[in-house]
């Protein structure tokens, strides 16, 4: 060590010792501003590189979480798909109906939050009850808004249920199911997603779905209206559904066998499908019930379709709506085994005289012409659906008319309709059957009459011999009779005064009627050589 240092560290002071290598020393301000700009830029650095490191540690960070999100969202897209299967019930279609019973039965929507109030409506099924309070039930509805998924579990697997659809302008559902009905809108659809590997579950509970929906209607009649083509837009034809109490057969007063040989006949079509197969014949069959109003044609189709376990699936061809393309689509949607019912099939090809003589109610003012109402049916088109084209097989078709001489040949042709039946006015026997069915020898007493010691029987007698043979119809007697629903003795008595009564006034309207004939100017001849009123000149 050199002396001068060994000196400097005794006296205990250090005196830097300039390097040879460093700069010589500046001025004092210089060095104060050198100073001050390098502890910036220093600071700046030392802030710019914790900024970029923290940015790029939230951008890693950011972009693990997204990758990390759509994974997940892509292994729940692949779960989804791969362990559940969604199936959609469409409005419109019956197996709809099954799913709305099944929905309600399992109580579905009681976690709803949104609901219309509305009054009760003995029809609606598909509400919940807020109150167990008896009074309150029997006045008010709660029918949820149905905007909700839900979830529950049936038989042990999660199923989840939504609902699409919009409600006909403001959100509100209305009527007896949770869709538009006649308001407009699009058909309501409900998705039911079962969360499983095994595909039969699915098909499983639809039939559970069906199963029940058939057995809450078992005491009754289904019936599948088609009421308008835009009902609920293209494609939806059986809109409405009806349930009527199931009317015994034995309530069809009609003369002996007419009834039992029906039933038979469309019991075994139901039984004898391989029959049909292996003849190579297809498996389907038409009846005609015809004749006078009011003498029970769509009756019996009624009690028949409860015997025989049908729906019913009716359609006017009156409608505007409905037409050769409606026609065919309805008759394609109707399931196995349901009956398809057409009344009043002689409307869509109406004769010429129908503007003379209107059958329709409209009262014809003198002079007016009032055109009588045509369908958009044509008859190739009508004949299409008969013979089944494009539709499943194993149905019944049933038809009925007042007027089978309208009816064009090819039309009736074995086939097409296997089997007519022809309903007439009320004979004898079938009012002395009808007296009795209004009352019963179980729920009257012996004497019914005392002053002449007779029972019911004998007024039934006095009843039938006082109505003219085949002069009135079942309807009309029925009519006359309900006015005496618990006095059958002033019934027997009184009906030779309302016969005379009626046929007064049948007398008068064929009066009116002529009378109108004659004042409505004519214009020539028809082809059948019926006149022709003005306005009628290029019919
Ligand atoms: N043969 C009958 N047996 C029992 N009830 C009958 C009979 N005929 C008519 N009725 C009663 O009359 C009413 C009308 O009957 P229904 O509608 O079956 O007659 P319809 O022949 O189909 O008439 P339309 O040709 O006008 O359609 C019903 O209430 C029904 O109970």
């Amino acid at each position: 060590m050199p002396l001068h240092s060994l000196l400097d560290q005794i006296r205990g002071r250090t005196t830097p010792r300039l390097r040879p290598e460093q700069p010589p020393p500046k001025a004092p301000g210089h060095v104060a501003s050198s100073l001050g700009l390098s502890s910036i830029g220093s600071t700046f650095s030392q802030l710019s590189q914790s900024y970029i490191g923290s940015s790029i540690k939230l951008l890693l960070l950011g972009s693990l979480i997204e990758t990390g999100r759509r994974a997940f969202c892509w292994l729940i897209d692949r779960f989804g798909v791969r362990y559940s299967t969604t199936v959609r019930f469409t409005q419109g279609d019956p197996s709809y109906e099954w799913i709305v019973l099944f929905l309600t039965q399992e109580n579905v929507w009681r976690r709803s939050r949104e609901f219309v109030v509305s009054a009760s409506n003995s029809r609606r099924k598909w509400a919940v009850r807020a109150s167990s309070d008896a009074t309150v039930k029997a006045n008010a509805e709660y029918v949820p808004t149905y905007k909700t998924p839900q979830l529950f579990r049936w038989r042990g697997y999660w199923v989840e249920v939504k609902r699409s659809g919009n409600v006909g302008g403001g959100d509100v559902d209305v009527g007896p199911y949770p869709y538009p009905g006649p308001y407009g809108g699009e058909a309501g659809s409900i998705y039911i997603t079962v969360y499983t590997l095994d595909m039969n579950v699915l098909s499983d509970l639809v039939e559970d779905a069906r199963l029940r929906y058939l057995e809450v209607n078992r005491p009754n009649v289904v019936i599948h209206l088609s009421d308008s083509q835009n009902h609920y837009g293209p494609g939806q034809t059986w809109t409405t559904v009806k349930h009527k109490i199931r009317r015994p057969l034995s309530s069809i007063i009609l003369p002996p066998g007419v009834i039992d040989t029906l039933v038979q006949d469309a019991q075994e079509f139901l039984n004898t499908e391989n029959w049909y197969i292996e003849a190579g014949i297809p498996h389907r069959r038409g009846y005609l019930l015809h004749g006078p109003p009011g003498t029970g044609k769509t009756s019996t189709i009624y009690a028949l379709a409860g015997a025989l376990n049908l729906e019913i699936y009716s359609l006017s061809l009156a409608s505007h709506a409905v037409d050769d393309s409606f026609l065919q689509r309805a008759a394609s949607s109707i399931p196995k085994h349901g009956l398809l019912l057409i009344e009043d099939i002689d409307c869509a090809f109406a004769s010429r005289d129908d503007d003379i003589y209107p059958n329709h109610g409209i009262p014809h003012l003198p002079g007016a012409h009032i055109p009588a109402p045509r369908s958009k049916v044509t008859l190739s088109g009508l004949l299409n659906v008969i013979d089944g084209v494009g539709s499943e097989e194993g149905k019944l078709f049933f038809a009925t008319t007042n007027h089978i001489d309208r009816l064009d040949a090819a039309l009736l042709r074995p086939g097409r309709i296997d089997r007519k039946v022809a309903y007439g006015l009320t004979t004898p026997a079938q009012a002395h059957a009808l007296f009795l069915r209004f009352f019963p020898v179980a729920r009257f007493p012996v004497f019914a009459d005392p002053e002449k010691a007779t029972g019911v029987d004998a007024l039934a007698a006095a009843f039938a011999a006082g109505v003219p043979e085949e002069l009135f119809s079942t309807a009309e007697l029925q009519g006359f009779l309900q006015g005496y629903k618990t006095r059958p003795v002033e019934a027997a008595h009184g009906v030779s005064a309302w016969v005379e009564a009626e046929l007064a006034e049948r007398r008068e309207r064929e009066r009116r009627k002529e009378e109108r004939r004659r004042r409505t100017p004519m214009v020539g001849v028809g082809l059948d050589g019926l006149p022709l009123p003005e306005g009628n000149k290029n019919v």
